[in-house]
């Protein structure tokens, strides 16, 4: 599969700027792409534009040169956020945060070092970096194509970066599964990208 971003421009109300003007991307399953650009320049917009959370005002997401939006069942572009407290439904107890993803395999679960115990848990009860793995997790479903990873990792401590990055890296390589990578980590980029595009304004 390849995602496009073709010619995507964006803003979020009238009186705003532009954030994204005409801006094209293509990625293929192959590869591992790091975004730059500095604070407030617009990485996360665009991964919600490509994931299909927002809709842009211009231009459009393909996969393999069919509109993302005309897809049907679970989205094969799947974006973990930077805050995992805010994308999980906190009434939920963690066994049922992952059904949510399309069938997460105990080998992912295992992978990213998800106790059983913390299953039983609201995610109110786990730390951080605990419910980052979960996240994770859940956007690891059988039928991801492509993964956006905005700033995953910048709660978590070194030991447990290395861990987890090492682990998505090893999936996402053996199931060609696309990576799209922000992080204001320039090292963590470099060791893990096969190239890096800097967003301008
Ligand atoms: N829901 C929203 N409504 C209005 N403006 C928004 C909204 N979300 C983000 N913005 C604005 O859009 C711009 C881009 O934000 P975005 O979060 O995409 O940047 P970013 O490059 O990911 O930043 P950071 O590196 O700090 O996470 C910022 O100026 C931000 O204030």
């Amino acid at each position: 599969m390849i995602l496009t971003a073709k010619d995507i421009s964006f803003r979020y109300s009238k009186k705003d700027r532009e954030i994204l003007s005409g801006f094209s991307l293509e990625v293929s399953q192959e590869e591992v792409v790091g975004l730059v650009a500095p604070s407030g320049f617009g990485k996360t917009t665009l991964c919600k534009i490509l994931a299909g959370y927002q809709k842009p005002d211009r231009g459009e997401v393909l996969l393999d040169g069919k509109p993302l939006s005309g897809i049907k069942g679970p989205c094969p572009v799947q974006m973990i956020w930077q805050h995992p407290e805010q994308s999980v439904n906190p009434r939920l107890r963690m066994r049922e945060v992952i059904l949510e993803g399309d069938n997460i395999g105990q080998d992912i679960i295992k992978g990213l070092g998800i106790e059983e115990d913390w299953m039983n848990r609201y995610p109110a009860e786990l730390s951080g970096g605990e419910l980052q793995r979960f996240c994770i997790a859940r956007a690891l479903g059988k039928s991801t194509g492509f993964l956006l990873a905005d700033e995953i990792s910048t709660m978590l401590d070194l030991i447990t970066q290395s861990q987890i990055w090492h682990f998505l890296l090893e999936e996402t390589r053996r199931r060609h599964i696309g990576l799209i990578a922000v992080s204001h980590s320039s090292a963590l980029l470099d060791e893990i990208c096969t190239r890096k595009i800097e967003l301008q304004r």
